[in-house]
């Protein structure tokens, strides 16, 4: 038990999915998961933990921002153990050939800080994605003809960003969409030898302002869990 995850030793997977959305991880783990049984719902941020194909999983909100994933990432790994850390997220499209329902397997991340910033003093640190999981992911989406990019993502720390200018940087210099975790979950994983990967689903479009439909979610984020799931055990 720790100060934000009130599960037993062992309750917790090695193979962790993480969704922004405690109710993504509710869905997720009701849909996918073998017997799930929830195993924390300190302040509402509900994980759960069953079985894929006999495998053990658990799945796990992280809350919004770097700050949230931070302590959920820093707890997970360094007290429960775990050592697979796949980030299943929304994202705002920031490229016109990345549509809306389109998956990006983030290689890469772009910040304006996070909470690991401080520590690396004038260095800019290049937090980047484990190249099996990656590897494996793509080759999953591909199998399910699911229209994937890979490339560089920008993890924010504003939703309601009024920088045009960052905006138009960051697209310039091909950034394929805009979240707010995978920069710290990549550095986390780093410092402390866990695999990480952030997949994520474009829920809406920067560039267009189109929208996912309510009505589309579930199943495009079915998606990214089922291509989630097979990259984590493709490699294990
Ligand atoms: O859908 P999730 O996983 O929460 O991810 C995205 O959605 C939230 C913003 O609405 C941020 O957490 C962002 O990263
Ligand atoms: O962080 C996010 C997530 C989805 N859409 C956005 O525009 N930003």
């Amino acid at each position: 038990m720790t100060v934000h995850i009130g599960a037993k030793p062992g309750d917790i997977a090695e193979t962790v999915l993480l969704p922004g959305d405690p109710y993504r991880a509710r869905w997720a783990a009701q849909t996918f998961l073998e017997n799930p049984v929830l195993v924390n719902e300190v302040r509402g941020m509900l994980g759960y933990t069953g079985t894929w194909k006999g495998q053990r999983v658990t799945i796990h909100g992280t809350g919004m921002g770097m700050p949230s994933m931070s302590i959920y990432a820093n707890e997970l790994i360094r007290d429960f153990g775990a050592k697979t850390l796949i980030r299943i997220g929304s994202a705002g499209a920031l490229q016109h050939r990345v549509k809306v329902r389109d998956i990006v397997l983030a290689q890469a991340t772009t910040t304006l800080g996070s909470p690991s910033r401080s520590i690396f003093k004038e260095l800019n640190f290049a937090p980047v994605a484990d190249f099996g999981l990656l590897a494996a992911a793509h080759a999953a989406a591909t199998a399910r003809a699911i229209p994937t990019h890979v490339g560089g993502i920008y993890s924010s720390d504003t939703f309601y960003d009024e920088r045009q200018d960052l905006s138009d940087q960051l697209q310039r210099h091909n950034c394929l969409c805009v979240e707010m975790e995978a920069a710290e979950l990549y550095t986390l994983a780093a410092r402390h030898g866990a695999r990480a990967l952030a997949i994520l689903t474009i829920s809406d479009h920067i560039l267009t302002q189109e929208a996912l439909p309510a009505a589309d979610r579930e199943r495009s984020f079915g998606d990214m869990v089922q291509i989630a799931l097979e990259a984590a055990f493709t490699t294990a």
